[in-house]
């Protein structure tokens, strides 16, 4: 039986603030970081759902600022590196440095899967600062693995700890999964990780092919909190994981703990696949377009489901969240002309 470390990434803190609308309070987050410290997880990833600097009318306010969270976090965990989500062009250096000052210990830069080439002064700075960095290509089922490749060996030379195939709209399949792994396995020096979205009910199942293929780094979040459907649910990715023979160093009861007795109650949703849900994996569409469609669609009285499959069409990605109202107010002028024929 295989006795293979891998590390942890916990994203219910930053993911999960996307199914909160971003209103997770500073303690809120110190309370659940403390409990997966105490549980051993590797990686804490915390912060507004878009990252650094993603509070705003573009992607909605937080209840704090990054500082805060930040700040409240790090007083209390011991063991785990607390990591920030940035995404070049929303989030800066400086907001890079000031969360290291406060005490970060690990940066993961997002792009879009075609635009690794952004990510190059960000990954730098955030070496510099000796943080733990990850390159992070969203919405990786947008690309063939011979392109994912290209994008992730840009990542490898700007200086990335760790190149990650991000399933942000929970559209890869297990052998979708594997077949970009293991080219990126192939063609990089560094580890490689995945990071699930459960659109399609099988992010643990997508999280295991990514661990046959020698990935080395996953995502969770306790109870799935994340964007669309949720991400893996890291009680029971660490589960499926220990079942299968790899060591996690957590521990699986604490875990569960977490989960149902500081997690659960301060959901706001259950986190389930709903028909909005299920149709972003369906039509490959980013998973944090998930509330602000329903959003659009009640305030333009049309069908939620019609704005995404419109988004998927014009392969519509992260940043170009201010489309799904043009969208969807393209799509009531439609139906009221409909209605006049
Ligand atoms: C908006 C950033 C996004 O939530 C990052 C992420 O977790 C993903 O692309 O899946
Ligand atoms: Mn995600």
């Amino acid at each position: 039986m295989t006795q293979q470390r891998i590390t942890i990434t916990d994203s219910t803190l930053r993911d999960g603030m996307h199914t909160v609308s971003h209103q997770f309070t500073p303690n809120d987050m110190a309370e659940i970081a403390s409990a997966l410290d105490q549980a051993g997880v590797d990686i804490i990833e915390i912060g507004h759902g878009d990252g650094l600097a993603g509070a705003s009318y573009q992607y909605g306010f937080s209840q704090a600022a990054d500082e805060d969270y930040v700040r409240a976090v790090c007083n209390v965990v011991k063991q785990a590196k607390v990591a920030v989500l940035l995404l070049p062009g929303i989030g800066t250096k400086r907001d890079l440095q000031i969360a290291a000052d406060l005490g970060a210990r690990a940066a993961r830069i997002a792009t879009h899967v075609t635009e690794a080439d952004i990510s190059e002064q960000h990954i730098k700075v955030s070496k510099d600062l000796g943080l733990f960095t990850v390159g992070f290509l969203m919405m990786a089922h947008m690309e063939e693995p011979n392109k994912l490749v290209e994008q992730a060996k840009k990542m490898e030379s700007y200086g990335a700890d760790v190149v990650y195939v991000t399933d942000s709209a929970g559209a890869l399949l297990p052998d979708g999964v594997r077949a970009r792994v293991s080219a990126l396995r192939e063609a990089v020096s560094i580890p490689v990780g995945f990071h699930a979205h459960n659109n399609l009910g099988v992010a643990v199942g997508n999280t295991l092919a990514a661990l046959s293929e020698g990935a080395g780094y996953v995502d969770g979040s306790l109870r799935g909190m994340g964007a669309g459907a949720g991400n893996a649910q890291t009680e029971v990715m660490v589960a499926a994981l220990h079942k299968a023979g790899f060591q996690t160093g957590t521990d699986l009861a604490k875990l569960i703990h977490a989960a149902e007795d500081v997690v659960a109650p301060k959901m706001t949703r259950p986190q389930i696949i709903d028909s909005v849900a299920l149709i972003l994996g369906y039509a490959g569409v980013y998973s944090s377009f998930f509330l602000h469609a329903k959003r659009a669609a009640e305030r333009f009285g049309v069908d939620p489901l019609a704005i995404l499959v419109e988004l998927g069409k014009q392969r519509i990605v992260g940043g170009q969240e201010d489309q799904i109202i043009d969208v969807a107010y393209e799509l009531s002028k439609k139906e009221r002309v409909g209605a006049l024929l």
